[in-house]
């Protein structure tokens, strides 16, 4: 019996020439409304839908496929008996090669300001039946879904292959692109009717790119990319020199991305391991940078550096005296390009550095996921307070807001020294308080005379205090909220410190 091909397909590039070659190899061609004129102005012949459906495509293409003559068709084991009868009975012929692609539902709701009613418009309903239909029967039919598979069908059909294993891997990546289908229409009408954590959850990915390995050399790894990620995000970011990023570098990329946008003046930051080592503020470039270098000029060796303004000549000479793994800026001068480019390890990454919109972060546990929040608290000052009898000056204040801005990107326990808009002091990710601080006091040394101290969650005890009046800080910022919070006040107003409570604690883990 004549083999047929049923293509129906809203993405119609290099459809022609597949229905060309299936034709030549002797299939009949079914299709419908819009493919079948484009094969048809292509000097194909082809069996309109509705000639095997015997019925009309009808209310604005709402129905067209779905019916029993196209899925029996798809659905049939050819290998029963009773299947193929009944397909006799009802005068339906089987259908061995499938081709649909969808309407285009993610590009359509990543236009902005895109109508309800366009979006709803543009979920497709008989072209994912029929995929999953010919999917389950990957036996006996062959359904392409993606553009890049027709030349290896092609090839398999030329050469009358052996299919089965070939259908069943295209049925596979049919239910893989059916459920993310799925996904994006359940998160569109999810995310419209306000529903943020509902009671499951499907979250899609694509595969962006493959990485040479993990955190470690035996550790495999990919970098996968939502399909709605907005144009700001590290997976847009456009690298413009340098190879391949690692695992590890995109995870500090981000880490660095996220610290920089808090800024609006121009911001340097330098991160190690995900943690800030030096951060600094300015009222040009250079400048920041100058004090994100020297806040720490030993951990910045081979760390990533984000910059919230172009790069320029002047910048580009600095940032080329040191070995740095990447480079994140908004934009770079063509001399700085030049500049940078005599270095052939670093990565050099383009990205808007304009703040974008706050995201639920996941974070997978053994056999569950972790969602929230990003951590975005307002940043107005409404329910800061000052705990002491001194309030800060305005020097301080204007520390204390920086300092607040670095700790909250700092991991748990935290706590970040700053003066004169760069950081001096990072105690990053230790297991008390005060431990964290005693790092930050030491890598400081005599700076710490009159610098300001950040603490990402409050004082369980006065001992930070003690530790921070011993090394000369005149202030500190902290969310407090401790039950021993009166002995950290009573400390500060013994040695004469300011001390703000945000109400706002950042922990991260
Ligand atoms: N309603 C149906 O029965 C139906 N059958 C196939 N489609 C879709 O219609 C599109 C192709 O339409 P056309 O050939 O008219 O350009 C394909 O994306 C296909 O998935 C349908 N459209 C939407 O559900």
């Amino acid at each position: 019996m004549t083999r047929r091909a049923l293509m129906s397909v809203s993405d119609k590039t290099g459809i022609v020439d597949f229905a060309s070659q299936l034709v030549e190899e002797g299939f009949e061609i079914i299709s419908t409304g819009g493919t079948k004129r484009v094969l048809e102005e292509a000097g194909l012949s082809v069996i309109g839908i509705s000639d095997v459906t015997e019925f009309p495509e009808i209310l604005d293409g709402r129905v067209k496929t779905l019916h029993p003559h196209i899925h029996a068709g798809l659905l049939a084991k050819r290998d029963d008996d009773q299947h193929m009868a009944t397909l006799q009975d009802q005068a339906i012929q089987t259908i061995d090669l499938l081709v649909v692609n969808l309407y285009p539902f993610k590009e359509t709701i990543s236009k902005q300001d895109v109508e309800h009613d366009e979006a709803i418009e543009n979920i497709d309903i008989g072209g994912p039946v029929m995929l999953r239909a010919a999917a389950k029967n990957y036996q006996d039919v062959t359904v392409v879904v993606d553009p890049g598979d027709y030349e290896r069908v092609i090839d398999h059909v030329k050469d009358a292959q052996d299919s089965s294993q070939l259908n069943q891997a295209l049925a596979a990546k049919v239910y893989r692109h059916t459920a993310q289908y799925d996904a994006l229409v359940a998160e569109y009408l999810t995310n419209e009717s306000g529903e943020t954590l509902p009671e499951s959850k499907t979250i899609t990915y694509d595969l962006k790119e493959s990485l040479r390995y993990g955190e470690n050399p035996h550790q495999e790894a990919a970098f996968y990319a939502n399909p709605l990620a907005t144009e700001t995000s590290l997976v847009h970011a456009k690298q413009r020199h340098g190879k391949a990023l690692s695992y590890n570098n995109i995870q500090d990329a981000n880490a660095a991305l996220q610290i920089v946008r808090e800024f609006s003046e121009p911001a340097a930051v330098a991160v190690k391991h995900m943690n800030p080592c030096g951060v600094g503020i300015g009222d040009r470039l250079d400048q920041a940078f100058t004090r994100a270098y020297e806040a720490d000029p030993v951990s910045i060796f081979g760390g990533i550096v984000a910059v919230n303004r172009e790069i320029d000549e002047v910048v580009a000479n600095q940032l080329s005296q040191i070995f740095l793994e990447i480079v994140i800026a908004p934009s770079y001068t063509e001399r700085a390009f030049e500049i940078l480019t005599q270095k052939k390890n670093i990565r050099l990454l383009e990205l808007p550095m304009t703040v974008d919109s706050p995201e639920q972060t996941l974070h997978s546990v053994k056999g569950g996921l972790l969602i929230q929040d990003e951590d975005r608290a307002p940043k107005e000052m409404t329910d800061y307070s000052v705990a002491t009898d001194r309030e800060p000056t305005e020097a301080e204040w204007q520390q204390l807001l920086f300092s607040w801005d670095v700790v909250k990107h700092v991991k748990s326990n935290a706590i970040v020294l700053a003066a004169n808009q760069q950081t001096i002091g990072i105690g990053a990710g230790q297991m008390n308080r005060v431990g964290a601080a005693k790092i930050a006091i030491e890598q400081a040394g005599d700076q710490a005379k009159g610098a300001v101290m950040a603490s990402d969650a409050f004082f369980p005890m006065d001992d930070t205090v003690e530790a921070a009046h011993q090394a000369g800080v005149t202030a500190i910022i902290q969310p407090g909220g401790s039950k021993r919070d009166a002995d950290s006040i009573q400390k500060c107003n013994e040695y004469g410190i300011a001390m703000v409570f945000t109400g706002v604690r950042h922990f991260k883990h």
